[in-house]
């Protein structure tokens, strides 16, 4: 999707290097260079995802463009030279996605920060619990200007059904006095179910007493904002724990995944399988546990070099993620696989694994200018109530047998090969 971003600004050499940051984010980018320039711009074209707006205008001295972009429904970010406390306060009475002084080149990198934030931000949804309709409206609309998805609750018990619900909440903004379920008991059972890693919780109240804060974090919040706060404090607040969920979240996924394949990793997949195992033995669903080689790999790097080898393993990859979408894939090591699958009965199983090994059997790998196939082996422990480790043992005996029984084909652990 194309994010249009208009830029109204009147220094051509400033606005090139807007129009670069922007393009950068993959932003298409149109230039205004005056008020009169806008206002025909907008009479007939205002689609835009979001815009810069310098402060002041050859035509526009006082800000004017700001509320002319603003009128038609546009996120604006406000870029201004001037510093006096006396603009800051007219820039901030507008609903403006943020202002950034042109101080130095601080200030672009920051732009490039919002304007990054305002795609990735619909991914963040962000539940704010208040009883306070006003108070509730307030922050929902701050929310809504930097792109944010918003969910309300008017109370505790209300939060914790709407958390069950929407499992893309990252954040909780709550009030502390609230009836039925007040903030900090909210806190307090939140943590009971999240941990800090899947959910940042901020807390918030008008009380003047300290007090209140120390009660937050040590119930659980992240951080906490005392009413009334401005607009600055509270995205500052907001972005940071945000930014800091998606670190952790970026270093988990690192930590779980195969980096050439981009499938779950041994560590991660002993870790979900375990889970997935008690989850089917105690549901009575039919499951089964199937380790995979690819045949004379060695082969294939030595005649098409190394480089062919990792493609290879690539491809197969997507052929996994094809034919055991809702399974758990894996990458153990070097060119051995996993996969957990759960079905109706051991025949379908059974076929869904068979289908995969032939698809691969006749498969033309592109590589380079050169098309190449393979084939894979397979050992498989069906709806065991054995131990992982056990069952990932007896599947890579199969495994074995199946190599020493020419290869291509599945080996059943403790039955006959197909
Ligand atoms: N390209 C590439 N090769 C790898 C990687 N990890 C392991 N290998 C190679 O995988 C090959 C495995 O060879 P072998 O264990 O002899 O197995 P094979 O040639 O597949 O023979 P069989 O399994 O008996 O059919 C070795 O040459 C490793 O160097 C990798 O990440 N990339």
């Amino acid at each position: 999707m194309t994010r249009r971003l208009l830029v109204v600004e009147d220094s051509k050499p400033i606005a090139t290097v807007i129009k670069q940051i922007a393009q950068s984010l993959k932003y298409e980018v149109v230039i205004a260079t005056s008020l009169a320039q806008v206002e025909e711009l907008l009479s007939v074209d205002t689609d835009f995802f979001a815009a810069t707006i310098d402060f002041a205008l050859p035509d526009a001295h006082d800000g004017e463009a700001i509320a002319c972009v603003l009128s038609h429904g546009i996120p604006g970010v406000v870029m201004t030279g001037k510093m006096d406390e006396d603009t800051r306060q007219k820039i901030l009475a507008q609903p403006v996605i943020d202002y950034i002084p042109k101080e130095n080149s601080q200030a672009f990198l920051y732009l490039k920060r919002i304007l990054h934030w305002q795609i990735t931000n619909s991914d963040n949804a962000i539940l704010v619990v208040d009883d306070s309709s006003s108070a509730r409206n307030h922050v929902v609309e701050l929310l809504k200007r930097r792109n944010f998805s918003v969910f309300t609750a008017n109370n505790g018990v209300q939060a914790l059904e709407k958390l069950a619900q929407h499992k893309n909440i990252k954040m909780v903004i709550t009030d502390l006095e609230m009836p039925e379920m007040d903030g900090i008991e909210l806190t307090n059972e939140i943590r009971k179910k999240y941990s800090r890693e899947q959910l940042a919780v901020i807390g918030i109240s008008g009380a003047s007493n300290g007090i209140h804060s120390a009660r937050f974090i040590k119930n659980g919040a992240d951080d906490f904002l005392r009413k009334p706060f401005c607009p600055e404090e509270f995205y500052c607040r907001i972005t940071q724990n945000i930014e800091s969920l998606n670190n952790i979240a970026k270093i988990q996924h690192a930590a779980n995944t195969d980096y050439l394949t981009d499938l779950a990793n041994r560590r991660a997949f002993f870790r979900s399988a375990e889970q997935r195992i008690n989850e089917y033995i105690n549901k009575k669903v039919p499951y089964c546990l199937a380790m995979l080689d690819i045949d004379f790999f060695k082969k294939i790097n030595d005649q098409y070099g190394h480089d062919a080898g990792d493609q290879v393993l690539k491809v197969l990859a997507l052929y996994m993620r094809k034919h055991f979408g809702s399974g758990l894939t894996a990458r153990l090591g070097g060119e051995e696989f996993a996969v957990l699958l759960h079905g109706i009965d051991t025949d379908n199983l059974y076929n869904r694994l068979d289908d995969f090994r032939r698809e691969i059997a006749v498969a033309n790998i592109p590589i380079g200018e050169h098309h190449l196939s393979t084939s894979v082996s397979l050992g498989v422990v069906f709806s065991s109530d054995e131990p992982l480790s056990k069952q990932m043992s007896e599947a890579d005996h199969a495994l074995y047998l199946a190599k020493e029984n020419g290869r291509n084909q599945i080996m059943i652990a403790g039955g006959e090969e197909h």
